[in-house]
């Protein structure tokens, strides 16, 4: 689903962000990216959300190569793709149906099918009674639920997300990860970084580590080898 073949991303400063870089995450795999802060893993992450290009190497999502894809068909693999950021980036001056929205009114849905997606959305974090709320009233663990749905409301086979759990307690960050474990089961290849190695470690899950822009340990993906 997701193949990094000797990728390397070198910034113009000449700063060295990701080195050489081999992987690869089967469809339906969840996996954890971990490693020190500047280790590269947002880095990794904008390459395969399409948000920055490599210097080196191919990045394949889901079959595209990412550097042969033309310009009318990264909208599609964009829906393809959710993501959910530590800070959610909501917007505060609409509701939690608006800001779940957002991804599909840009798609040019019809008005009855976002309203049906969006509360199925809503549903899925458990926040459909808060949809009239305006963000700022919503808790840190609801806050970032909302971001869950709207990364999730186009259906995408993949979802990323970057320290989603980065300003939460114990148990929220425990209960965002079992909703992650939840979609994952349904289908969706799922790859989280975070610097939580307790919850990593008590999840389970396949562990990709970067150390200084290398990868250092790549975990075993189902039946496929890795690095
Ligand atoms: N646009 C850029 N120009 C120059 N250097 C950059 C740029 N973006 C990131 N870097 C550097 O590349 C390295 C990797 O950054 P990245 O954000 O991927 O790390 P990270 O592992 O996600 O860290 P954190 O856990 O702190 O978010 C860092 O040293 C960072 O300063």
């Amino acid at each position: 689903m997701i193949i990094f073949e000797n990728v390397s991303k070198r910034f113009p400063n000449g700063h060295v962000g990701l080195e050489n870089i081999n992987l690869h995450m089967a469809r339906g795999e969840m996996a954890f990216l971990t490693g020190h802060s500047g280790a590269g893993k947002s880095t990794l992450l904008k390459l395969i959300m399409l948000m920055d290009r490599p210097s080196n190497g191919q990045v394949q999502v889901g079959g595209y190569r990412l550097s042969q894809l033309r310009r009318g068909q990264i909208p599609a693999l964009r829906r393809n793709i959710g993501v959910v950021f530590q800070d959610h980036q909501l917007l505060f001056d609409r509701s939690v149906f608006d800001n779940v929205a957002i991804p599909l009114m840009v798609a040019g849905f019809d008005f009855d099918d976002i309203g049906r997606r969006v509360r199925a959305a809503l549903d899925m974090v458990g926040l459909l009674d808060r949809e009239k709320l305006n963000p700022l009233s919503l808790s840190g663990g609801e806050r970032q639920r909302v971001g869950i749905a709207r990364a999730l409301v186009n259906r995408p086979a993949v979802l990323l997300a970057d320290e989603p759990t980065g300003n939460l307690d114990p148990d929220l960050s425990a209960d965002i990860m079992k909703r992650f474990e939840h979609f994952n089961q349904a289908g969706v290849t799922v790859l989280i970084a975070t610097h939580d190695l307790d919850l990593v470690q008590r999840m389970g899950h396949r562990t990709i580590r970067l150390e200084r822009g290398r990868l250092v340990t790549a975990g075993a993906t189902t039946g496929e080898a890795v690095e």
